[in-house]
């Protein structure tokens, strides 16, 4: 797998004394009744936070939580709290991103205080990705850089998207990298240069389906086999000719954007499809609220949601796993917080740890999976909090936001 060149970043240890930082987290979690729920996200990030404070430096993050139009998209008043438990310091929010509030709470801020601002995908700016220059041209990054000294990116995960917060501040203000975008780039840059001399595996759920298909085309020959499960898979599976694949609140990906995507899907399943290994049978909430499961080939009309691969499936995919020498996960298999359909997702996590195989298990919701089944973070070669973000990391796309900060270093900003 080729690899962008290493960017030799300044980091927090670089950063002058009494500092005003303004640094972006990613604390995008999954939410349950409103509510968001604490992932390695939050324990990653805190460590950056805990090192700036307790340096004296006054501390401001952003970061963003969901999508527009979907259920996920939250205050972040919820992160604050969490965030605050595992820093062991107090983080106050304002339900602000730049504007009067904001400011004002920037400016009271004292020497080792933390600050935690609105989601910044409340700010109209913050989307859509658009080049650095015009993102750093936003008010939203005119008006806040100004009061800071410098820009932390502790961010990898959202490294892919060219968003204000992302790409705009590097260009406006001195950039370093945090403890979490250092370990992440070094551990996925590693795993990027890696060889194996087996078969490599790669198992793509989830649901940011449109995401993955085009890595796992641009990932060509260097996987042997993908092992399909959730929404990804249903998109497989209808380019497959079956009619299965219900939206989920606020994505379109089955009905009009089947439309623009399915050219993709199929032309991917066409080229490598003796790669794709599909699911032969789903699980769905019976009339009784209990699973059930379908075989593929039954299922003649387009009735059911469904919410995890079968059990035939995991059978199928296991065997897979234990040849293979090394597996990559992007993307859970079913909706694994519901006992119900989990057992998709920990069958195949299962399945990785027993083998001695080199694994990585990616993504903020995924990696969810292994502390919720009981499984061991030290079954696993290395568990990121990315998704998006590390399996581009694996075809050798550069991730915009560390381009930046890479280039505010040589240009000794
Ligand atoms: N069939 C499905 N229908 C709805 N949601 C699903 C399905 N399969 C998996 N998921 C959801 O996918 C989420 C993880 O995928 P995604 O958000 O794309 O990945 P990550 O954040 O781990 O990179 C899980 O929270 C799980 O509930
Ligand atoms: O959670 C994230 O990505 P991931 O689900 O691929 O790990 C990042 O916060 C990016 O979010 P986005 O995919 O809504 O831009």
């Amino acid at each position: 797998m080729s690899t962008p060149s290493t960017p030799t970043f300044r980091t927090i240890d670089d950063l002058p004394a009494d500092s005003r930082v303004l640094v972006r987290l990613d604390l995008n979690s999954p939410v349950e009744d409103g509510e968001p729920q604490d992932n390695r996200r939050f324990e990653r990030h805190a460590r950056t936070v805990r090192e700036l404070a307790d340096a004296g430096h006054r501390v401001v993050l952003m970061a963003h939580q969901g999508r527009p139009g979907r259920d996920d998209f939250t205050s972040l008043s919820g992160h604050a709290s969490i965030l605050a438990d595992h820093v062991g310091r107090d983080v106050d929010f304002v339900a602000d991103t730049y504007g009067e509030e904001a400011l004002a709470a920037i400016e009271a801020l004292e020497a080792g205080g933390v600050l935690l601002l609105e989601n910044t995908r409340m700010c109209d700016e913050e989307l859509p990705e658009e080049p650095p220059a015009d993102k750093a041209a936003t008010e939203f990054v005119r008006t806040l850089a100004p009061r800071f000294d410098a820009y932390v990116n502790d961010a990898y995960s959202a490294a892919h998207r060219k968003h204000a917060s992302l790409v705009g501040f590097p260009l406006a203000l001195p950039a370093y990298a945090g403890r979490v975008m250092e370990t992440e780039y070094e551990a996925n840059t590693a795993i990027a240069r890696k060889e194996f001399d087996g078969p490599v595996t790669m198992v793509v759920g989830g649901t940011k389906a449109t995401d993955v298909i085009g890595v796992m085309d641009a990932l060509g020959d260097r996987v042997d086999r993908f092992l399909l499960g959730g929404v990804a898979g249903e998109l497989f599976l209808r380019a497959a000719g079956h009619p299965v694949g219900h939206d989920l609140e606020g994505t379109d990906l089955f009905d009009d954007q089947w439309e623009a995507n399915h050219g993709t899907v199929e032309s991917v399943l066409e080229a490598r499809g003796e790669a794709i290994h599909l699911a032969s049978d789903l699980a769905y909430e019976g009339d009784d609220g209990e699973r059930a499961e379908v075989a593929v080939a039954e299922i003649d009309e387009k009735t059911d949601a469904y919410l995890d691969v079968g059990s035939g499936t995991v059978d199928d995919y296991e065997p897979l796993i234990r040849e293979s020498d090394a597996v990559f996960v992007k993307g859970a298999l079913g909706v694994f917080e519901d006992e119900r359909f989990a057992d998709g997702t920990v069958g195949v996590l299962e399945a990785i740890a027993e083998t001695d195989c080199f694994s990585v298990v990616g993504g903020g919701d995924t990696s969810r999976a292994i502390g919720m089944y009981g499984l061991d973070e030290d079954d696993f070669s290395h568990v990121s909090i990315a998704g998006g973000a590390y399996i581009r990391a694996l075809t050798g796309e550069p991730l915009p936001a560390i381009e930046l900060l890479r280039r505010a270093d040589d240009a000794g900003a």
